[in-house]
């Protein structure tokens, strides 16, 4: 739920406060956290006011305020940075009203045409989809060629879909990137294609779609994202071509939406196969979403996917526990190693309330009390009196409260009671140097007394992982622990970026191959270059040797090993989807294998040879992508599907000529004479 903090500028996000009195140069798109910056915000400000619908148990829950670029998760304030801050334009772009909750209203409700749950694919079938078209009487035909918008831009203008105008205007209250005439060029385009569709819940379709493009905004995402956002589903759910959006907006926003839907029609696959169940193959699947699409696509999905988990109560209990345990498995830790801990939070949160309700509900009441954001920005005003008295300078002071579901993976992983946990308020310093790094520290335990044991030196003494901080557990009033973590800014970009990251700090990072590593690094560096802190903040980050990318951004230069690129070669492993009787599994691969590899893989192992003179494996008749294998020897890439279909039993012959003979029969009594129906095409 929402708190109100009375000294957070960055409209109170849930849990999390901080302070820069310089520029916040860190890149963890993170969450619930309360900081204070003297100079200048590098942290995004966009934020929601409205809150998630039910979730109200907590603060730790969703909320739809801020999703800060800042220092790991922080409530920011300082009065000195309001002035010209980037932060203050954007917040003058916050709106009261919330576009998210609450259906739109019944007046302006679109017309209901639900034909919804099927995924009718574009450019599969030509006639079948003209057909389905006309049925359903979708009124734009995306096939036409038609580069002529066929919805007046003018406000005012499109009498006939008032309830697009007015969530188009709210979502301009909230945001200022929906006034850019491609978003709302694509908004109407979405309003479009999605007409008549209807979710679950009751709302339009198209509030999804804002919704989507809504998350995306709010942590600084630009308009091609923001675009692609709002088309996500144009191609699975409506007509609308591959061409049309090409044409329209171009190949960015229209390679975007192709890498949402494939990322769908996957995460689709191994959601009804529960794929995600086994570790070896979930991992595969994160590291593959990665890979074979723009980490850009990736960040769509998971915004699609928070916006549908916030809204999953309006689905039916099996589909509810299903999707919560994918997202678990699957789009919580590719947040996670995207550095966007904020969405990470709220979908483990989601998943925890989905999954086990009892607990959670027992989490809650227990921590319901000590949720205190007050506590947080009042221990941080506290420290930088205490710091600025002392004349250490500082870069970033912020603090945050532990998700429900940290704590309670936490407890189960260590055995602990909630009371053994001592990091639930957590305060994070950042100053110039080593030696501020100490002098901070004994300001800390000047202010409150220290816990035994708890004092953790990694800056004389680093983890192995090269993570290097001063970790220290306080009583706040006597009765609260709170943990303070102070380093450098070179020490917290290798904390979020290099070896020690955060990610693979959660993960463990033993069982990743090099390959793996660079990718997540490149797909972060992506994610938060094409947000807004990092462009602002990018030269500050390169100036450290260790952390430094290794070449230029955004673009990578030709040889760079860091370049990753889907389907470029590269020396790492292609994961491909198999399935085989039914069943579905992400196998690895090396670079190069081809479908012969797969086959030789593949099967109950039948070493005898067809009448064809290739093995009986190949009588498995590989689809790859849907289509018939030719080429034995073509190239598996990342992401690929490959189908196996096993032959069918002599014994079984005769039964099957039948069922064919049958449908043949049929086929021709249905048809025209002389026109073969659905034979041969
Ligand atoms: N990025 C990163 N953060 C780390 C790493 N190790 C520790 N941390 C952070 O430091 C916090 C406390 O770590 P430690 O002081 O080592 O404490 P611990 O031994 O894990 O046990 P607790 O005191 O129960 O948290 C963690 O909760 C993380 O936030 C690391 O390798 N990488
Ligand atoms: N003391 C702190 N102050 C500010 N931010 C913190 C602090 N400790 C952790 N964080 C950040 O909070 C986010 C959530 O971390 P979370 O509490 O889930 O795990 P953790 O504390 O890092 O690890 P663990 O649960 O293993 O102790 C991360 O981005 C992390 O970097």
């Amino acid at each position: 739920m929402v708190m109100a903090t009375t000294i957070s500028i960055y409209a109170s996000p849930p849990s999390s406060v901080c302070s820069t009195p310089h520029q916040i140069t860190d890149l963890d798109l993170t969450s619930r956290n309360l900081s204070t910056s003297p100079q200048k915000l590098g942290g995004l400000s966009s934020l929601f006011s409205g809150k998630g619908d039910d979730f109200s148990s907590l603060r730790s829950d969703v909320d739809y305020k801020d999703l800060t670029f800042t220092t790991s998760s922080s409530f920011c304030y300082s009065p000195a940075r309001l002035v010209g801050s980037s932060y203050h334009r954007r917040e003058s772009h916050q709106s009261p009203i919330s576009v998210f909750h609450g259906p739109v209203s019944c007046s302006c409700s679109p017309p209901m045409r639900s034909f919804h749950g099927g995924s009718h694919r574009v450019g599969a079938n030509g006639l079948f989809n003209r057909f389905v078209r006309k049925a359903v009487g979708s009124c734009v035909d995306y096939e036409l060629g038609s580069d002529e918008l066929t919805f007046p831009m003018e406000d005012g203008s499109d009498t006939r879909q008032p309830y697009a105008r007015d969530l188009l205007r709210r979502a301009q209250l909230r945001h200022k990137i929906f006034e850019d005439e491609s978003v709302i060029k694509a908004f109407y385009e979405a309003e479009k294609a999605h007409r008549g569709q209807m979710r679950a819940s009751g709302d339009p379709y198209l509030q999804h779609c804002v919704e989507t493009a809504m998350l995306l905004a709010n942590i600084g995402a630009n308009s091609t994202v923001v675009v692609a956002g709002l088309l996500h589903d144009t191609m699975d759910d409506s007509f609308m071509s591959y061409d049309y959006i090409l044409r329209n907006f171009g190949a960015g926003v229209a390679d975007l939406v192709q890498g949402v839907s494939k990322l769908s029609q996957l995460s689709k696959l191994a959601r009804e196969n529960n794929t995600a169940c086994k570790t070896v193959e979930a991992d595969r699947l994160h590291t593959m979403f990665l890979a074979m699409a723009d980490a850009r696509a990736v960040l769509i999905k998971l915004a699609d996917r928070l916006h549908n988990m916030m809204t999953l109560y309006a689905l039916s209990p099996v589909k509810q526990q299903r999707f919560a345990k994918e997202t678990l498995e699957i789009f919580a830790p590719l947040a996670n190693r995207l550095g966007i801990s904020k969405w990470k939070v709220q979908l483990e949160n989601l998943c925890f309330k989905h999954l086990y309700p009892h607990q959670h509900n027992e989490m809650s009441t227990m921590l319901e009390d000590s949720f205190d954001e007050a506590m947080i920005t009042s221990a941080i005003e506290k420290l930088e009196q205490a710091l600025k008295r002392e004349g250490v300078s500082y870069h970033v002071l912020c603090g945050r409260h532990k998700s429900l579901y940290s704590i309670y993976s936490k407890m189960l992983k260590k055995k602990l009671t909630v009371d053994e946990i001592h990091d639930i308020h957590g305060l994070r310093l950042i100053v110039n140097n080593e030696g501020d790094c100490y002098k901070a520290l004994g300001v800390v335990h000047s202010l409150w007394s220290e816990v035994p044991g708890k004092l953790k030196d990694y800056i004389t003494h680093p983890k192995f992982n090269g993570y290097q901080s001063l970790h220290t557990v306080v009583m706040d009033n006597g009765t609260v622990p709170l943990e303070v973590q102070i380093r450098t800014q070179e020490m917290h970009l290798q904390a979020e970026f290099g070896f020690a990251a955060h990610w693979r700090y959660k993960e463990g990072d033993c069982k990743y191959s090099s390959f793996v590593l660079q990718m997540v690094e490149w797909a972060r560096w992506v994610v938060t270059w094409h947000c807004e802190t990092m462009s602002k903040d990018r030269t500050s980050i390169c100036s450290s040797d260790s952390i430094k990318p290794p070449c230029k951004f955004p673009s990578h230069s030709e040889d760079c090993p860091a370049s990753y690129k889907p389907n470029s070669s590269q020396d790492g492993p292609v994961y491909v989807i198999v399935i085989e009787n039914d069943k579905m599994s992400v196998q690895e691969f090396p670079a190069s294998s081809t479908v012969s590899d797969l086959l030789s893989r593949a099967g109950t192992g039948s070493s005898r040879w067809s009448m064809y003179g290739i093995p009986a494996k190949e009588e498995l008749r590989p689809r790859l992508n849907q289509k018939p294998v030719s080429d034995l020897k073509w190239k598996l890439n990342m992401g690929d599907v490959v189908e196996l279909t096993p032959p069918i039993p002599d014994e079984s012959l005769p039964e099957y000529r039948e069922e064919i003979q049958r449908m043949y029969d049929q086929g021709l009594a249905f048809s025209r004479p002389g026109t073969m129906v659905g034979w041969g095409s």
